[in-house]
């Protein structure tokens, strides 16, 4: 069984990934452009080892890949065989932590003796990928769980089991990027400090509430419901919907941001009569000829 709330009738796995997953799960909907993303290690309330970390980049980077996939659900599988406790993630895996980041334990595929922080790598693939991620939340969303929830472009949530809490500072970790800068711009500065100040827990509910989630709706119905969103979004304009992602993550992204939007706008100048006379001329090594194309107002 993959998860509790996993339909197996709606997913079958991808067969051309050309790796192995030991810490996460990945589907694709049969019968739409979703695929489902998922921590496997519910035992630990799906926290994260380096491993876990490059299976998900590596999940991610195939899904970007996708052209006809345009909504990615992210999420934790459950509940945990221990004690029936559910997680989306509880951050990074305290076990390993070193002195410079988390280790890596055994022979694992990009082993090294380096710690590594390359959660951040995985936020900013999130960040920047040209699809919709929902992060579907069914129990705990703690530590860098949290801020990965906070990076997702939608947070769906179970109205019993999702509780979203910041630890960062009790474990001596501060994600000062998107985890807490931009989850003020969601929430607002005074309720974002206390989420890491106080390190209260909140219910789905009241995540609602704040604004950092989307909607909670009951357990049984999350995957079907986050099955809906994926739907919805796929039946809407790729390009539009690639635009306007990158539109909503200009105005915090800084140049990197403006970056990102200009490469889509290059894209669709490049797909005009007008780019195409440009680049002919010059492969002929003729004058390119713009007669035809207005200065537009
Ligand atoms: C998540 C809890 C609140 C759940 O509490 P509870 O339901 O009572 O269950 P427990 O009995 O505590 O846990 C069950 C079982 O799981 C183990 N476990 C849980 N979380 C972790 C973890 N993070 N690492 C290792 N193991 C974990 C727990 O020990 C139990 O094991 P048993 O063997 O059964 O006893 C609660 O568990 C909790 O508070 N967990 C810790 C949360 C935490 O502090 N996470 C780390 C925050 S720091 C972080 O994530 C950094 C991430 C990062 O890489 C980063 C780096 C640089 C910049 C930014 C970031 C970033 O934040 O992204």
């Amino acid at each position: 069984m993959v998860s509790e709330l996993f339909d197996e009738e709606r997913w079958e796995p991808i067969e051309d990934v050309d790796r192995d997953f030991r810490d996460i799960t990945y589907h694709r909907a049969v019968d739409s452009g979703t695929v489902r993303i998922a921590f496997d290690r519910p035992e630990v309330r799906n926290a994260f080892r380096p491993g876990t970390v490059d299976e998900l980049y590596d999940a991610l980077d195939h899904a970007k890949r996708q052209t006809d996939v345009g909504c990615i659900l992210l999420t934790g599988n459950g509940p945990s065989p221990k004690d029936g406790g559910w997680a989306f993630c509880s951050g990074g895996d305290q076990r390993i932590r070193g002195e410079d980041g988390y280790q890596y334990e055994g022979e694992e595929e990009r082993a090294s003796d380096q710690g590594r922080l390359h959660i951040l790598e995985v936020q900013r693939l999130i960040r920047h990928i040209p699809k919709v991620v929902v992060c579907v939340v069914p129990g705990w969303a703690v530590g860098g769980g949290h801020s990965l929830h906070v990076v997702c472009d939608l947070t769906l949530a179970s109205e019993e089991h999702a509780k979203f809490l910041q630890t960062d500072p009790d474990v001596a970790s501060y994600d000062a990027g998107f985890g807490s800068a931009y989850l003020a711009k969601q929430i607002g500065q005074k309720k974002a400090r206390e989420v890491f100040f106080l390190g209260k827990t909140y219910s789905a509910e009241e995540a609602a509430e704040m604004g950092m989630v989307n909607e909670a709706v009951p357990h049984e119905e999350l995957e079907e419901t986050a099955l809906e969103w994926g739907d919805r979004i796929n039946s809407k304009s790729p390009t539009a919907m690639r635009m306007l992602k990158y539109a909503f993550n200009m105005t915090d992204d800084g140049m990197v941001g403006q970056q990102v939007f200009a490469g889509e706008a290059t894209r669709l100048g490049y797909m005009t009569d007008e780019a195409a006379e440009g680049r002919d001329a010059f492969v002929e090594g003729r004058d390119p000829d713009f007669d035809d194309y207005p200065w537009h107002y």
